[in-house]
């Protein structure tokens, strides 16, 4: 499991320690080092005769970048040094002089600073950090527009390997916010412990590969902002069935997806759940679609007319494939979602059932939407915020948790990556997707999934003493599965392939894969499955 904690808990968990009088900027810095190091030689074979660039800005985030210049200038390294803030580190400033680094006059044309500046090896930035609100202004923007003007008109492989110093400068730390004028970095060495913004969307993009140092912060009492889950946890959630398990024990999913505009639907939406491994899928829609569901999946039974008559269903998956014009399924949908919540059912709320929500839901539901279905939701219950697909899609957190408040209910938003969050609980963010799941259906095909995964662990989602947080959980295991089956049906191969999905950028080897449709996807989880439950499935 990755997570990220926010800037309060950090700042009062290194509190207490600084007033003890460790030195935290000297572990924070000198690991800096390291990593820029290990990069460079990585890349150029050496780091004697590199030059770095580094950019500083007033606060401590720029000290921690000219006591790792220090190092650096000490090892070789040609270091030049630009200050963009208003003061600089003292300490700090003293330090990397007397190792030798340069400063550059600070002053001088930000178009040539910043051809300077791209013609180095690795530039670490070091403008803020957890101190500053998001959005660099004055000289740092300034000069961070510039150079990436400069980097952008270089050939790829001849661009400098930027290393931000904790988070990408002027990054929304808690809230992941990316606004103009952030230098997207290679890597980002982070100190302590991950902040939210190199997990969440749309920021993370700007975060490369994330390397986390052990200041030593006690962060126990402080509750998890984001949490990815990871192979292992996936498979620690997971239902596996033991002898006494039988189909009605493994979990019965009711689905209520497809309709006569939109009946492949329904096959997806079952196919993935079967494929999962649900006890039971009873499918609850028109017969037409119920008919193309039978011939690919005769183990499905039918479950005709109202909820109470379906028969017994741990769990609902409605509305996929329903289209907004379809008003006698739209109440259908109503009616069995009202009948499911009194009785303490899990739902997965996909598609037509967000236009029939009632006021107030439990957790227990989960809703379903992407960016745009989102936005609508929000517009209808919020409409002085101004909410639309572009702000929900630039501050999904916002947005996320926005939802949550307002219907009570556990909120997954679909995208490249995928947030869930309940009323209570960190934010769930897994990116394991690959760019090719971007097609026709796959949320049809998420939708059976998580319908199957709440079904399968029914009794502890409704039982007493269930954990309020599950639902979200499940959510985030239904999303990285997904994801996961996506990336095995596409080919996508190596950590290259995999980085290359998660950053948008090309990889230096592995496979970044091939198209996909909607239906491998669903087929490629038996497999996938297996292999998490046998340990061999990475990350
Ligand atoms: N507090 C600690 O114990 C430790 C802090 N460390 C480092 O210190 C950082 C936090 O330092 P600070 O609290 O001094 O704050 P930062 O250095 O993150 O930011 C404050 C500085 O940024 C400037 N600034 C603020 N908003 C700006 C904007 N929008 N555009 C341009 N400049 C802006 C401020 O004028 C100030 O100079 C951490 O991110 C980390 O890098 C590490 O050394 C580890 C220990
Ligand atoms: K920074």
């Amino acid at each position: 499991m990755r997570t990220a904690h926010r800037v309060t808990d950090v700042v009062d968990a290194e509190t207490p320690l600084l007033a003890a009088g460790v030195p935290l900027m000297e572990r924070a810095s000198f690991a800096l080092a390291l990593a820029v190091a290990s990069d460079l030689r990585a890349r150029r074979g050496r780091v004697v005769g590199a030059r770095i660039g580094v950019l500083v800005g007033g606060g401590n985030n720029g000290g921690d970048a000219l006591i790792a210049a220090a190092h650096l200038a000490r090892r070789g390294a040609a270091v030049e040094i630009v200050g963009v803030g208003r003061a600089m580190h003292e300490a700090g400033a003293a330090r990397a002089r007397a190792a030798g680094a340069r400063f550059l006059d600070a002053d001088q044309d930000a178009g040539e600073l910043a051809g300077r500046l791209a013609g180095c090896a690795a530039l670490l930035d070091g403008i803020t950090g957890i101190g500053a609100s998001s959005g660099l202004r004055g000289r740092a923007l300034e000069v961070v527009t510039a150079l990436r003007g400069a980097m952008a008109s270089r050939p790829r492989g001849e661009r400098p390997w930027v290393v931000a110093v904790d988070v990408p400068s002027g990054v929304g730390v808690d809230d992941g916010a990316l606004p103009e004028g952030v230098l997207p970095a290679d890597r980002t060495v982070t100190m302590g412990t991950a902040k939210p913004a190199l997990l969440l969307p749309p920021a993370e993009v700007a975060a490369g590969e994330v390397t986390t140092v052990a200041l030593g912060l006690d962060l126990t009492g402080a509750s998890h902002a984001v949490v990815r889950l990871e192979a292992g946890d996936l498979a620690e959630e997971w239902a596996v069935p033991g002898p006494a398990d039988h189909k009605y024990t493994r979990g019965v999913l009711g689905i209520a997806a497809g309709s006569d505009t939109y009946p492949g639907a329904a096959v997806l939406a079952t196919s993935a759940a079967v494929r999962a491994g649900a006890g039971m899928v009873r499918y609850a829609g028109p017969d037409a679609a119920a008919a193309q569901v039978l011939t690919r999946h005769p183990e499905v039974v039918r479950g005709l007319g109202e909820a109470d008559q379906v028969g017994r269903v741990q769990a609902w998956l409605l509305g996929s494939g329903v289209g907004a014009g379809d008003t006698e399924r739209l109440a259908w949908l109503e009616r069995t979602l009202t009948h499911a919540v009194e009785r303490g059912i899990p739902v997965v709320a996909d598609a037509g059932a967000l236009a029939v929500l009632p006021e107030r839901l439990p957790a227990t539901v989960l809703l379903t939407p992407h960016a745009g279905e989102l936005a609508g939701l929000l517009a209808a219950r919020d409409p002085r915020a101004g909410w639309d697909r572009a702000r929900v899609e630039a501050l999904p957190v916002r947005a996320l948790r926005r939802a949550v408040d307002l219907t009570g209910a556990t909120v997954l938003l679909k995208g490249a990556t995928t947030l869930v969050a309940g009323p209570s609980g960190p934010v769930h963010s897994q990116a394991e997707a690959t760019p090719w799941l971007g097609t026709a259906g796959a949320g049809d095909v998420l939708a059976g999934l998580a319908g199957m995964v709440l079904a399968s662990r029914a009794g502890d989602l409704t039982g007493a003493g269930a954990d309020p947080e599950l639902t979200a959980r499940l959510g985030a295991v239904a999303a990285s599965v997904h994801g996961r089956a996506a990336r095995r049906a596409a080919g996508v191969e190596g950590a290259a392939g995999v980085e290359a999905s998660r950053t948008r950028r090309a990889p230096a080897g592995g496979s970044v894969g091939g198209p996909i449709t909607a239906l491998d996807v669903a087929e490629a989880l038996p497999s996938v499955i297996r292999d998490l439950l046998d340990g061999t499935l990475g990350g």
